[in-house]
């Protein structure tokens, strides 16, 4: 079994919790509250800052050059998603940009997996990311019933065939380098994957909450 299979195995029950969200069933039927989503692109304009940062980083420490450039393009795709949220979502809005916990834990994990880990544990952390927000894309086009959405635009870009095939390489690159490894590093891919996984849930529900500092 390939390493992306079984760590799909590891998190089914994290994305089927996703899936019951109420942002995702709300955002799914265009019913979710504006400043929820609001909330939520602002959050995500400071994570896919650092997570930009990040896939430098993995870059950089990758030998294969193919795999290299690879993630050097998910780097650059992703800044240029950075400044396009804050071309036509929040340029007209007064923002209040300071990190919620939530999504200053998910990039703390991140950058600490560069920094302390391997780059195979980092490429697995990673890996969520791209993975659950395609199947989410991948869900919401197929389940969609109101044509007219007002988050249609977040939608098609992450159930759009581009997509997948940024998704495929990565889970790829992830399964190249699970074969290269010791078992302990594989499950210790795993578990990071998981966590990150995890994360991602606690992203959505964060922003479901507009999460705040307890003091
Ligand atoms: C919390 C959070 N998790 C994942 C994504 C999705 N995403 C961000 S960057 C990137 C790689 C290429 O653009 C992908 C798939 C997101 N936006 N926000």
């Amino acid at each position: 079994m390939k390493w992306s299979e079984e760590a799909w195995r590891r998190i089914e029950g994290i994305y089927t919790q996703i899936l019951e969200h109420p942002f995702i069933i709300e955002l799914m039927s265009g019913e979710l509250d504006r400043e929820k989503f609001n909330f939520y692109l602002t959050q995500d304009s400071l994570y896919l800052a650092e997570f930009g940062k990040v896939l430098a980083g993995i870059a950089v420490k990758l030998e294969d050059s193919e795999q290299r450039k690879e993630f050097l393009n998910f780097a650059s795709d992703t800044v240029a998603v950075e400044q396009a949220l804050h071309q036509f979502y929040l340029k007209d809005q007064k923002q209040n940009s300071s990190v919620s916990p939530s999504c200053l834990l998910y990039t703390s994990f991140i950058h600490k997996q560069l920094a302390t880990a391997s780059v195979e544990e980092a490429a697995a952390a990673v890996l969520p990311c791209f993975w659950i927000y395609k199947k989410v894309g991948d869900y919401i086009l197929a389940n969609q019933e109101e044509q007219e959405n007002q988050y249609q635009n977040w939608i098609d870009t992450y159930g759009g065939e581009e997509f997948a095939l940024a998704v495929e390489k990565a889970i790829e690159i992830c399964d190249h380098l699970a074969v290269n490894t010791s078992i302990e590093k594989r499950k210790q891919m795993w578990n990071a994957f998981v966590k990150a996984s995890k994360m991602e849930w606690m992203f959505w529900d964060s922003a479901y909450k507009k999460e705040t500092w307890p003091v």
